[in-house]
């Protein structure tokens, strides 16, 4: 069987992290499949060197295009390292952000072009898009407070972009997903993190309902 692909997405503060943290225990109780847990900018070696390199709030001058090549570089490693061996061995594959954060952060956010970021991420991954996209849903003011509160003084360079930088990105977000009908579900992140973890759950469980069934 090909493994499963699924990304979670959203923007800063969304709560993903939190929510795949809690989330995968309930899916691995239910599956008798193996679970990989990844993240961008990130995910391989050389990725998290290049991630590294993005947040570094000293980075102060990076360019916009510069900064949208070096997700995608990162993409690209994460893509051949985790990703596709993981996938080929019939796992399921769960990636806390992917090619949407790129079209949202870069395409919406520094007003590059969601197309253009497109176009240029189609090189690094190939085809190879999620099955299953879940996007957390907050707006801005929310997920930027709960940073604050978690660890202001160690925000990073994309955390610390203004706040219409992050409304931009929102609403990039909101087009995705309605251009995405098949392949992006919205969930309500602004509720208690449990009711959160539950609805991404129902997502899951209700596109893939032969493979989350059950388990053990
Ligand atoms: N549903 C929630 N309600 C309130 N606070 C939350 C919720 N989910 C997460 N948080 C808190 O918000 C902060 C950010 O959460 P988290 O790191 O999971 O978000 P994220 O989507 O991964 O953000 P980023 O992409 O910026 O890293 C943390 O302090 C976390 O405890
Ligand atoms: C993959 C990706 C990420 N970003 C941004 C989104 C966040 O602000 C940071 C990553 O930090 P996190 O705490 O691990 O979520 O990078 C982006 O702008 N473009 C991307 O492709």
């Amino acid at each position: 069987m090909p493994g499963i692909f699924i990304s979670f997405e959203g923007p800063d503060g969304a709560g993903k992290t939190t929510a795949l943290q809690n989330l995968v225990p309930l899916l691995k109780a239910c599956t008798d499949e193996e679970l990989v847990v990844s993240r961008e900018p990130g995910g391989s070696p050389i990725s998290e060197k290049i991630r590294k390199i993005i947040l570094d709030i000293t980075d102060d001058h990076m360019d916009d295009r510069t900064e949208a090549l070096l997700y995608a570089a990162a993409r690209r490693q994460h893509l051949i390292d985790v990703i596709l061996p993981a996938l080929n061995d019939g796992k399921i594959m769960l990636t806390d952000r992917f090619v949407d954060s790129s079209v949202a952060y870069q395409g919406g956010g520094r007003e590059i072009g969601m197309d253009e970021v497109a176009k240029i991420n189609d090189f690094a991954i190939d085809g190879h898009l999620p099955d299953l996209t879940i996007y957390f849903d907050v707006t801005p003011e929310v997920g930027l407070a709960r940073i604050r509160k978690d660890h202001e003084e160690a925000m990073d360079r994309l955390e610390q972009a203004s706040i219409d930088f992050h409304k931009r990105v929102h609403e990039s977000y909101l087009k995705l997903v309605k251009d995405n009908p098949q392949r992006i579900v919205s969930i309500d992140a602004s509720q208690d993190p449990d009711m959160v973890v539950a609805d991404a759950l129902a997502v899951i469980q209700k596109r893939f309902p032969d493979v989350f069934n059950g388990g053990n």
